[in-house]
């Protein structure tokens, strides 16, 4: 592809995210290219580049071309970045040529606003706090509230690539023997430095093609998530419950630490997700999992309360300590989602915790850094539920500095995983 095919390629992709603003961006890019398989690998990467730029800098872009007077089309967006990127308006001009596959020439306003774009590049001091941090206005005063005087470092790291985390699977091998065999598909990975099990590859291989990941040696699974089942301490022969299984991405390393013996139920509201599991256990010699699909006026919960040893609720959150992998979910989260969503988590955690056997324990997590979902949410249970008590971890998985507290938060630019959140909550003997 030439150029300014991939810059037309990139405007339409933009274009389609625009249309679905509350899918994630990587699944309208999925089927973007799945639309148009004639696009090969290199462009694919390099068309990928473009939108992903524009979506890390979305805030910024949008004041600058306000400022020049113009709307933040994906158009204009993609101009404004090569600007950034050291292009000329003249460049710009060229590289919107007339074509089949080209993104067409800029009209008189574009080329206005392109002159105006390139004519006034912002210092970065000058941009409004908000704007120069990439997030919506509404959410400064939360993740003040959080990070205090460590916010601007904290959301730096957040606006980097993530690593790309493997969990190894000991159902199947061991840290070396795995090591091994991906290293026949020339994968490299250095240990994690938290997660016993945790493998860390520096950016987006192609792992999933990998033997070793076919057979079911590794997990794709981000080293925070590894240390959320730690947190839950479950052994063999326990009875546990994953609340919100989705695909079973922490289902299968609790049946991993569980060594396959016990049982585990997975349940979700959502069917799709639960039935994602279906392979994925297959290919982890995974046996010894149930799914169960709430549906209303499901009797299931009723009829298992104060029955299990261990609850995990890996809650639906904002997803705030994603934002390395989701960098458009940045700027879209509004105000009214993290209100419908702490109610959420509120009423998950009062459902889950009545399936807890008395001595028994729940884990509840989230992949969010706001306090709002978190440590205020647990606080708010234990005001609510007095049968209930903040206690610390028993587990051998978890390292020594995690252990000395209830509760743990882990941050990009910290420990270098996701931000995640996870407590450990007891109900107290009857
Ligand atoms: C953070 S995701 C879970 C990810 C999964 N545990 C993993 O490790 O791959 C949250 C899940 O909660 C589910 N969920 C949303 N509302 C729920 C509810 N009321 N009860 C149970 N699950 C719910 C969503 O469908 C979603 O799959």
């Amino acid at each position: 592809m030439t150029p300014s095919a991939r810059l037309a390629a990139a405007i339409d992709l933009l274009a389609e995210m625009d249309a679905a603003p509350r899918r994630p961006a990587d699944a309208t890019a999925n089927s973007f290219f799945r639309e148009r398989r004639y696009i090969g690998g290199g462009d694919r990467r390099a068309i990928s580049a473009i939108v992903w730029d524009v979506l890390r800098h979305w805030r910024r872009t949008e004041w600058w071309i306000a400022q020049a007077g113009g709307d933040a089309t994906p158009r204009l967006r993609v101009a404004a970045r090569q600007i950034a990127g050291g292009m000329t308006a003249g460049d710009v001009a060229q590289a919107f040529v007339e074509g089949r596959f080209a993104p067409g020439a800029l009209d008189r306003d574009e080329r206005h606003t392109v002159d105006v774009l390139a004519r006034d590049i912002p210092d970065e001091q000058t941009l409004p706090r908000a704007v120069r941090l990439e997030i919506p206005d509404w959410l400064l005063p939360h993740l003040e509230a959080t990070f205090g005087e460590h916010v601007e470092e904290e959301l730096a790291a957040m606006s980097g690539e993530a690593s790309l985390d493997l969990r190894i699977n000991t159902l199947r091998t061991d840290r070396a023997a795995a090591c091994k065999a991906l290293a026949r598909d020339g994968l490299h990975p250095e240990p994690t430095a938290l997660s016993p099990w945790g493998l860390r590859l520096p950016s987006r291989l192609p792992v999933t093609s990998s033997v070793a990941f076919r057979d079911g040696l590794v997990e794709i699974q981000d080293e925070g998530s590894q240390l959320v089942v730690a947190m839950l301490g479950a052994a063999p022969e326990m009875r546990v419950l994953d609340y919100c299984a989705g695909a079973g991405g922490k289902t299968l390393a609790i049946a991993m630490t569980m060594q396959n013996r016990g049982h585990i139920v997975a349940c979700d509201v959502s069917a799709p997700r639960l039935d994602g599991a279906v392979k994925r256990l297959r290919r982890a010699g995974v046996h010894n999992v149930e799914r169960h699909l709430f549906i209303a006026g499901d009797k299931w919960a009723k009829r298992r309360a104060g029955s299990f040893d261990r609850v995990l609720v890996d809650a639906p959150c904002s997803g705030t300590g994603t934002w390395r992998r989701n960098p458009d979910a940045r700027v879209r989260l509004r105000e009214t989602d993290l209100s419908e969503l702490v109610v959420k988590q509120a009423e998950i955690l009062d459902r889950a915790s009545a399936l807890v056997r008395p001595g028994g324990r729940m884990v509840y997590a989230t992949c969010s850094i706001l306090d709002a979902e978190n440590r205020s949410q647990i606080t708010a249970f234990l005001e609510r539920h007095p049968e209930f008590e903040a206690v610390l971890p028993e587990s051998e998985e978890l390292p020594e500095t995690l252990r000395g507290a209830p509760m743990f938060s882990l941050t990009p630019a910290v420990n270098g995983t996701d931000g995640f959140f996870a407590a450990v909550l007891k109900k107290k003997e009857a």
